[in-house]
């Protein structure tokens, strides 16, 4: 069974590799990702100047998935950006770097800077943060995201993509994708980021469980699984031509069959690599591995797309 990857100019050995914001924030947590079975990197979005975050606790996990409400800590652009320099590509797996400004002019300093780094890594654009206080995801402003976009793609020349947040509605769908598809250079999306201001209550303790916005936080793991996969096929769909990174509720081989199966080209773990560490790796690829001989498949191209209608 063969799982590799060839997208973007990259050739990946296989389709996995951390959502942003896990296992990512610091030099040492992202070598563990990129010496681990792991296909690719990507780092903690960041913004210009380091952030301490939200007060904690801050994340929690739960039988069902996880909420967070982390607030963008991050050591800051130049840090990773740092990192991006003395990165071994030649190794074989890409790194990407996630960016996430307080304002579209701060996002548009760090392309600037990385464009003119000439660096083999591919920026993953955050439209989508939903924790902080008094900031709206960029992701759900149509308007406001072209306008982002337009700048973007004018300062940064090379392939990049957008991290989004979830839809839930055919016509926002619809309305995202016409904005997307106005830029040539946007090569790839990922979908979903967590599922914003959800509530998780301990009736024990009669409290919410995270400190920040009174309890509220952004929801990942299996709670957001149906509405991953509904995204990922919406914009497989909607977006000829570029590539769809599946991100939401993947717990083992099955959760990264259904998200090719809709049509991710690659794949990230979040929820369930926070809390199994970087072995998930290995056994979530034995395990797709498995299920993918049980069909007869012999690479992923088999069954990418192939999502049957009734
Ligand atoms: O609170 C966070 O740091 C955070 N948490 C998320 O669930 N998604 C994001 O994009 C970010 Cl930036």
């Amino acid at each position: 069974v063969d799982l590799s990857v060839s997208w973007l100019g990259l050739a990946m050995a296989n389709p996995l590799y951390n959502a942003s914001g896990v296992m990512c924030r610091s030099v040492a947590e992202l070598e563990q990702v990129r010496t681990s079975a792991a296909g690719a990197v990507i780092t903690k979005s960041c913004t210009p100047q380091p952030r301490v975050g939200n007060p904690e606790p801050r994340y929690c996990a739960t039988p069902l998935g996880s909420i967070n409400s982390m607030g963008l800590p991050n050591a800051g652009y130049h840090y990773y950006r740092d990192y991006a320099r003395s990165y071994p590509y030649a190794a074989g797996k890409p790194l990407f770097l996630s960016l996430s400004g307080m304002t579209l002019d701060e996002n548009l300093d760090m392309l600037r800077d990385l464009a003119a780094a000439e660096l083999p890594c591919l920026p993953e654009v955050n439209l989508s943060c939903p924790n902080l206080p008094g900031k709206p995801q960029l992701g759900y402003d149509f308007q406001a995201c072209r306008e982002a976009l337009t700048q973007i793609a004018r300062v940064y020349p090379g392939d990049f993509g957008v991290k989004l947040p979830p839809y839930f509605d055919p016509v926002h769908f619809a309305q995202m994708a016409e904005v997307l598809n106005t830029f040539p250079t946007l090569r790839f999306v990922t979908c979903i980021n967590s599922i914003g201001n959800g509530l998780v209550i301990d009736v024990e303790h009669e409290s919410v469980v995270i400190k920040p916005k009174d309890g509220l936080g952004g929801l990942g793991g299996s709670y957001v699984l149906p509405t991953a996969l509904a995204n990922v096929r919406e914009f497989y769909r909607l977006l000829p031509g570029k590539h769809v990174v599946g991100c939401g509720g993947i717990n083992s081989g099955r959760e990264a069959f259904m998200h090719i199966l809709a049509g991710a080209t690659v794949v990230q773990i979040g929820t369930c690599l926070y809390e199994e560490g970087e072995g998930a790796f290995a056994r979530i690829l034995d395990e797709l591995r498995q299920l993918m001989a049980q069909k007869g498949y012999q690479c992923l191209d088999d069954f990418r797309g192939k999502l049957k209608t009734l």
